[in-house]
């Protein structure tokens, strides 16, 4: 049988959380552009766990639920303080830290389903906190508590900078995290979902699905963009530093996807912020030298920006380090993690699919003094 390399285009399971058809994106049936224009980001997590949009009170409701799991334990925010954070990436904190708290989690080997849904809420809440730390932590300043009444996307930045954040921050966070949530089977989702079809716990799924996330293919790519953008230093210089890295066969971070041909629906929107924040901040360079870049790559090699592209200059704008971007899509994609792990528990069979051979055949043993 001959092989598919990287899987393009094969069907590896049914799901009914999102939908990419005809370069549309959908979550649960309802289109991310209506998300992304109206909904909180609480009001998709929850969303994608039940596939229908929750009343007043349900909202009301699982708010308070996440907002009373916020805080995380302080053998966590110990762990973080314990080693030297300036040489670790916070990507692999948070991989670690996600693992320490299955450790506090007394259900975490707990596979039943309303314990599942118990961890799912405690996991989704933590997720800031455990960034914020490390954030401040690295800055020699102490965890800041998540405050009540304040949405997920306010707590976040409340969390990292220790005061209650302006409308349009939180606005800006709260799409981002919207148009982050969930993609159908990309990488990190389909890593958890091989992780758990093991019967393995929640916790080994989420691990698993950070480290895939943070490869620069994945997620790891925001952070890269920017990167590229700060390396490029100006406008000017942009065109010809991209000609020189195609020449040199470099890939351009934020560039292409795998699943979409004519443009990533994300990306608009990302582009929009970018605009607005670039402009509102006095440094309209980033997002200039983006648009330059992006004109370029789609007429030059007809590839599209994805959602990691202008997600960049929106973070940037906003103050956050840039090594946080990718921290920052997990916490979002988090979401999308555990409704396709429940998912995947719902109707579960191993996920095992062959390979084909490629190696010598029939080799006659020698023994280890004749070689
Ligand atoms: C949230 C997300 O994960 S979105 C994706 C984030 N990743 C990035 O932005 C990294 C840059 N992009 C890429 O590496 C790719 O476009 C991917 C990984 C996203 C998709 O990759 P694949 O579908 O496997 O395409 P593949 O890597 O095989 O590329 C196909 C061709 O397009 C070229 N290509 C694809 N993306 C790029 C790019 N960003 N820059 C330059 N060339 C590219 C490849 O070099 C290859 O050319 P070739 O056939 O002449 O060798
Ligand atoms: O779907 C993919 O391959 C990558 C992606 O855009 C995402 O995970 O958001």
């Amino acid at each position: 049988m001959a092989a598919t390399k990287g899987l393009e285009g094969i069907i590896a399971t049914e799901s009914s959380i999102s939908s990419i058809i005809d370069d549309q994106l959908t979550y649960a049936g309802y289109n991310i552009d209506d998300l992304a224009q109206n909904s909180s980001f609480e009001e998709v997590i929850y969303l994608l766990w039940n596939k229908q949009l929750p009343t007043k009170d349900e909202l009301d409701q699982f708010k308070g639920e996440l907002n009373r799991e916020m805080a995380i334990p302080q053998s966590v925010i110990d762990h973080l303080k314990s080693y030297d954070l300036k040489s670790v990436h916070p990507m692999a904190a948070l991989r670690t830290a996600v693992s320490i708290l299955g450790l506090n989690d007394e259900e975490s080997d707990v596979m039943e389903e309303n314990a599942n849904k118990r961890k799912a809420i405690r996991i989704q809440a933590k997720m800031p906190a455990v960034v914020t730390a490390f954030a401040r932590i690295r800055r020699g300043q102490e965890p800041v508590q998540p405050k009540e009444g304040l949405s997920f996307a306010a707590n976040f930045l409340y969390m990292l900078n220790g005061e209650e954040p302006k409308d349009l921050e939180i606005e800006a966070i709260n799409k981002a995290l919207v148009l982050h949530a969930d993609h159908e089977l990309n990488a990190s989702t389909f890593t958890a979902r091989v992780c758990v079809a093991t019967l393995s716990d929640i916790y080994s799924g989420m691990t698993a699905a950070i480290g895939a996330l943070k490869g620069p293919l994945h997620g790891g790519a925001n952070e890269r963009v920017m990167k590229m953008l700060t390396e490029i230093g100006d406008e000017d210089h942009a065109i010809d530093a991209i000609k020189e890295k195609l020449e040199n066969k470099e890939k351009i971070m934020g560039m292409g996807h795998r699943v979409y041909q004519s443009g990533d629906p994300r990306a608009k929107h990302l582009k929009e912020m970018s605009r607005e924040l670039t402009e509102l901040t006095g440094n309209s360079k980033w997002y200039n030298m983006s648009v330059k870049i992006e004109d370029y790559i789609k007429e030059h090699k007809g590839l599209p920006a994805n959602v990691d592209f202008y997600s960049a200059s929106v973070y940037h704008s906003l103050g956050i380090d840039h090594d946080l971007f990718t921290p920052l899509f997990a916490v979002s994609r988090t979401s999308g993690w555990l409704a396709h792990i429940l998912e995947q528990y719902e109707d579960n069979r191993l996920i095992r699919p062959r390979a084909d051979y490629t190696g010598p055949t029939g080799q006659t043993y020698t023994a280890i003094e004749n070689r």
